[in-house]
């Protein structure tokens, strides 16, 4: 794509990625990413450790340079975004400095920024407003990650990234900071984060990118990418069936047969079912479910790889 068409695609976009690449020797971090997020979008990219979602993110910081393709925010090369406070970003383990108070750390971030929230107001977005005078190295795990968030949130960006943003927190931890995050999109402003928590996306984003060995495999609503991993679970007691048996049934995608009992990940369970009450007359107990994300996730990202197997 020439310069001024990409350009003109981008303007009007928070992101824009086209034919992304970045390898590490022989391993392909990012191979070929293309994806277009429009302001005010809440996006989760969700895959498998090792499926490039951190690589991702750093070029959109313009914290790693692509082997090939372009990345712009908001029409913007990363770096131009960066300088013009667009971007707040929350990193995997991003250090804090243990000398200063959980205010001062705040404090200086949004002294570099040309327009910043008031340090008081994102502490309070945090939830960390009563550690103001608390130093870093006295904070625990999910605290830090708070202080991250209100680091991010203090330069009034336009567009949030955070990668793996409640990895250190506990479960109630984990709510407020959505809570907190919540406040934040009603602003209309766009959010990119990176989980490994279905249950994040499906409640929190708009919009689910699944990525799998640096490529993007499904796109789009939790229905969507939840329908993409084609439909249902069929589970019944199959007295006397084989392997066999069951591999022939229309639309059966994967099967697990365990004794009398089967499972079945089909695409089309009224087919499936009614040939298997042919094929297995003694059929019974039988249960269909809908694939949860959960589901899609693992069948959308499922290779040979142990790696994926998290
Ligand atoms: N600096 C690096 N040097 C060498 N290989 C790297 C480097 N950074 C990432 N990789 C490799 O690139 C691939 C993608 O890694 P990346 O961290 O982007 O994945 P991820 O989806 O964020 O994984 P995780 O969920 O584990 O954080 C992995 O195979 C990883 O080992």
């Amino acid at each position: 794509m020439r310069e001024t068409d990409i350009q003109a695609v981008a303007a009007g976009a928070a992101v824009h990625l086209t034919g992304l690449r970045k390898h590490y020797g022989d391993v392909h971090a990012v191979d070929g990413v293309d994806l277009t997020i429009a302001p005010g979008e809440v996006v989760a990219l969700l895959g498998p450790n090792g499926a490039g979602k951190s690589t991702t993110v750093d070029m959109i910081l313009g914290l790693t340079t692509p082997a090939a393709g372009d990345v712009r925010v908001f029409g913007r090369r990363p770096v131009d975004a960066v300088r013009a406070g667009l971007i707040g970003a929350m990193l995997q383990g991003g250090a804090l400095m243990d000398d200063l108070t959980v205010g001062e750390t705040v404090g200086m971030v949004a002294a570099l920024h040309r327009r910043p929230m008031p340090v008081a107001e994102a502490l309070r977005a945090a939830g960390i407003d009563e550690l103001a005078g608390r130093r870093a190295n006295k904070l625990s795990g999910g605290q830090k990650q708070r202080v991250r968030f209100a680091v991010a949130l203090v330069s009034n960006p336009d567009l949030l990234i955070l990668d793996e943003p409640t990895a250190a927190m506990d479960v109630g931890t984990r709510r407020e900071f959505w809570q907190s995050m919540y406040s934040f999109t009603e602003s209309g402003r766009t959010v990119v984060f990176a989980t490994h928590y279905l249950e994040e996306a499906e409640e929190f984003a708009d919009r689910v990118v699944l990525m799998r060995r640096g490529r993007v495999v499904a796109d789009g609503s939790v229905a969507e990418v939840r329908a993409l991993a084609g439909g249902r679970t069929l589970r019944a007691a199959v007295p006397g069936a084989t392997e066999a048996v069951v591999a022939a049934l229309p639309g059966v995608k994967e099967f697990e047969l365990r004794g009398d009992r089967v499972a079945i990940s089909t695409g089309d369970s009224d087919a499936t079912l009614w040939a298997l009450k042919a094929a297995v007359p003694a059929v019974h107990d039988v249960e269909i479910s809908a694939v949860g994300l959960e589901g899609a996730f693992l069948s959308l990202t499922a290779d040979e790889t142990p790696e994926s197997a998290r």
